[in-house]
C-alpha cells in the first residue's frame, strides 16, 4: 500500500505515510464537525420532551466545551499531517530528484530539454505541495467521513438515509466518468504549457542570434501563436471540468431537496417523528459541504497525475551505478570494439579500438562529426557504451561509480561552463577544499593573472552568469585552471586553447606541457599544430578509426591526416577579397 502510494504520487516513504494520516486526519475533522450537531439533537429532544431541566444544563455546557476542543485539537492534527508533513516532503522530493539527476546519465538530458527539467522540480514540486495539503487529503477525506456519516444515517431511518444520500453515488459516477476527458484535457493544457515555457526559454537564450538575423519579428510571431494556444487550452481545460463539478455539485444540492420533501411527506403521514426530520435537515445542511468544496479543486487534482507523471519519469530512470574502489593499474584509457549510438539508432561509433597510454599524448583528430568528442565523453563515463569496453588501467569504466571514476580525470571542455560567483570559487571547483595559495598558483600556471589583475576585486570578482563578464580567452584560462588545480593522472582536452590568442596559446601551451607530465593526456585538436607534439595520433573519421599512429607515420599513409594538414596549411595563406 504505501509502496504503490509512493508510486502513485511520487513520494517519499514517509510522505506516503503522511499522507495516510492526512487523510484520516480530514475524515475525522469531518465527522468531528458532526458532534455539535448531536448534541443540538438532545438539546431539541429535551425542548420537545418538557423543557431543559437544571441538572441538564451542564451537560449541555460540558458537551459544547468538548465539542470546541474536540474540533480544535482534531484541526491541530490535520493542519500537522496535511501542511506541515507537506512542506516537509516538498523539500525531501526536490532532494531525491537533484540526486537522482546526478546519477542519471547524460544520454536522459539529450532527450529532454532544460526548460521540462527545471519545470519539473521548481513548478511541478510547487503544484503538487499545494495539491496535497490544500486538495487531495481534504478530498479522499471527504469521501470517507461522507461514507461513515452516511451509513450511520440508516440507523436512524432507512426512507430518509436513501432520500438524502441517493446524490452521493450519482455525483461520485459524474467525476469518475468524467476523470477521463479530464486528463486528456489537463495533458493537452500542460503539453501547451511546456511547448510555450521552451519557446520563451529558447527566446532568451538565442535573443543575440535574432537580432543578428533580424528574426526577432517572425520569432515573436511564433511564439505569440505558442501563448495563444496556452489560452485556447487553459479556457478548453477549465470548461470541461466546470462542465462536470457543476453538475456533480448540482446533483449534490438536489439531495437536500429530496430529503426535505421525503421527510415531510412521511411527517404528514405519521410515519416519522419531527425530532429525526429536523436531526435528517441538520445533517444533509453539513453532509456535503466537505464533498462541494473538495470538488472546486477536482481539476488541480486531476492535473497532479500529469505532474506525477513527469516527476517518475526522473524517479525511476535507471542510474549509473558501479563500484566505489579503484582497482586500476596504471591510468592507460583503452578503447576495445566499442560501439556507440546517442539514440539507440545511428551507431556515431562503430568499431572504435585504441589505447591512450600513460605518460603519452594522445591526439584525436579527424573530420568534423567523426566522433572525437564523442569518445572523450563516453572515456570519462558520460555515457554507457552499447558493446565493447572501455577501460583504465585495466579496470572496466562501466563497472565504477561515475562521481570515484571522475575523480581521477581532469576535463577542460569546449564549451566551458563557469558559475554566478567569484573567480576564485570558479576555479576552487576543481578541488573543493584547495586552500586560497593554491587556487591562485593554478591560476597563475593557466596565465589567470594577467586579466584578473584588471578586475575590479581581482580573484575575488563576480563574474556574472555563467562568466557573462569575461571573454571566451579568458574563460577559457579559469577553466584550464581548475584542471590545473584538480591534478588528475588523465587529462581531457577539448580544443583547451582554441579561444586563446598566438601569444596566450603559448604561454598555456608550455603551462600544459607541464601539467601532463606523466600522465594519461588525450587532446581533440582542429589546428594541426596542436598535434604536432603528439606522441600518437588517431584519425577518427565517421566513427571508425581511419588512421593511428605517430604523425611520421600519418604522413606516409597520405590519407585523411595529410589531407587535413594540406587544407589547413592552404587556409593559412586564404585572404579576404
Ligand atoms: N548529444 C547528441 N545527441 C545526438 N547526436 C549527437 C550528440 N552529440 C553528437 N552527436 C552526433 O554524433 C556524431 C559525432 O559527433 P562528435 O561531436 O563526437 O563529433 P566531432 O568529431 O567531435 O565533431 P566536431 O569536430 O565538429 O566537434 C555527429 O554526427 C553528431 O551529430
Amino acid at each position: 500500500m504505501i509502496k504503490k502510494l509512493q508510486h502513485k504520487f511520487a513520494l517519499s516513504e514517509r510522505g506516503a505515510k503522511d499522507l495516510i494520516q492526512g487523510i484520516i486526519a480530514c475524515a475525522v475533522q469531518n465527522i468531528s464537525f458532526m458532534f455539535p450537531v448531536g448534541l443540538l439533537y438532545f438539546f431539541v429532544n429535551d425542548l420537545l420532551n418538557g423543557g431543559i431541566k437544571p441538572e441538564k444544563i451542564w451537560f449541555y455546557i460540558v458537551g459544547c466545551i468538548i465539542a470546541l476542543a474536540l474540533i480544535f485539537a482534531v484541526t491541530y492534527w490535520q493542519y500537522n499531517s496535511t501542511f506541515l508533513a507537506t512542506y516537509v516532503e516538498t523539500g525531501t522530493r526536490r532532494i531525491t530528484l537533484a540526486e537522482k539527476l546526478r546519477k542519471i546519465p547524460l544520454s536522459f538530458f539529450g532527450k529532454k530539454d532544460l526548460a521540462d527539467l527545471t519545470s519539473t522540480i521548481m513548478a511541478d514540486c510547487t503544484y503538487l505541495e499545494t495539491a496535497f495539503s490544500h486538495f487531495i487529503p481534504p478530498f479522499i477525506g471527504a469521501m470517507i467521513s461522507t461514507v461513515v456519516i452516511a451509513i450511520s444515517l440508516f440507523f436512524f431511518d432507512w426512507r430518509m438515509a436513501i432520500a438524502s444520500l441517493w446524490v452521493l453515488p450519482v455525483a461520485f459516477a459524474i467525476i469518475g466518468l468524467s476523470s477521463k476527458v479530464q486528463k486528456s484535457l489537463n495533458r493537452k493544457s500542460m503539453d501547451a504549457k511546456m511547448v510555450c515555457a521552451d519557446g520563451i526559454q529558447e527566446c532568451i537564450e538565442t535573443i543575440q542570434d535574432l537580432k543578428a538575423n533580424n528574426a526577432e519579428q517572425s520569432y515573436m510571431a511564433g511564439l505569440d501563436t505558442k501563448i495563444d494556444n496556452v489560452e485556447k487550452r487553459s479556457i478548453i481545460n477549465e470548461f470541461g471540468t466546470s462542465t462536470f463539478v457543476v453538475s456533480a455539485g448540482l446533483v449534490l444540492k438536489l439531495g437536500i431537496a429530496t430529503t426535505a420533501l421525503v421527510g415531510s411527506i412521511l411527517l404528514v403521514n405519521g410515519q416519522l417523528d419531527v425530532l429525526t426530520f429536523f436531526m435528517f435537515l441538520l445533517v444533509v445542511s453539513r453532509l456535503y459541504d466537505p464533498m462541494q468544496s473538495a470538488l472546486q479543486n477536482l481539476a488541480a487534482i486531476i492535473s497532479t497525475n500529469t505532474n506525477v507523471a513527469r516527476m517518475n519519469e526522473i524517479l525511476d530512470h535507471d542510474v549509473q551505478t558501479g563500484n566505489t574502489r579503484l582497482t586500476n593499474k596504471g591510468y592507460d584509457v583503452k578503447f576495445k570494439n566499442v560501439e556507440f549510438s546517442y539514440n539507440n539508432k545511428d551507431n556515431v561509433l562503430k568499431d572504435v579500438s585504441f589505447t591512450a597510454k600513460q605518460g603519452e599524448v594522445t591526439a584525436l583528430i579527424g573530420p568534423s562529426g567523426g566522433g572525437k568528442t564523442t569518445v572523450s565523453r563516453l572515456a570519462a563515463r558520460f555515457w554507457d557504451i552499447n558493446k565493447g569496453k572501455i577501460t583504465v588501467g585495466g579496470m572496466d569504466i562501466s563497472k565504477i561509480e561515475p562521481e570515484t571514476l571522475l575523480s581521477l580525470y581532469s576535463i577542460v571542455f569546449q564549451d566551458v561552463t563557469l558559475f554566478n560567483n567569484t573567480i576564485m570559487e570558479n576555479i576552487r571547483l576543481g578541488k573543493k577544499d584547495a586552500t586560497d595559495e593554491e587556487v591562485l598558483l593554478a591560476a597563475k600556471l593557466a596565465n589567470c593573472d594577467e586579466f584578473v589583475s584588471k578586475l575590479p576585486n581581482g580573484y575575488n570578482t563576480d563574474i556574472g552568469e555563467n562568466g557573462c563578464q569575461l571573454s571566451g580567452g579568458e574563460r577559457q584560462r579559469v577553466s584550464i585552471a581548475r584542471a590545473f588545480l584538480k591534478d588528475a593522472p588523465i587529462i581531457l582536452l577539448d580544443e583547451a586553447t582554441a579561444s586563446l590568442d598566438v601569444e596566450n596559446e603559448t604561454l598555456i601551451q608550455t603551462a600544459l606541457s607541464k601539467l601532463i607530465k606523466n600522465k594519461t593526456v588525450i587532446v581533440i585538436a582542429h589546428r594541426m599544430r596542436t598535434v604536432a607534439g603528439a606522441d600518437k595520433i588517431v584519425v577518427l573519421s565517421d566513427g571508425v578509426v581511419a588512421e593511428e599512429g605517430t604523425a611520421e607515420s600519418l604522413k606516409k599513409l597520405n590519407g585523411i591526416f595529410v589531407h587535413m594538414m594540406n587544407l589547413q596549411s592552404e587556409s593559412s595563406n586564404w585572404k579576404l577579397n
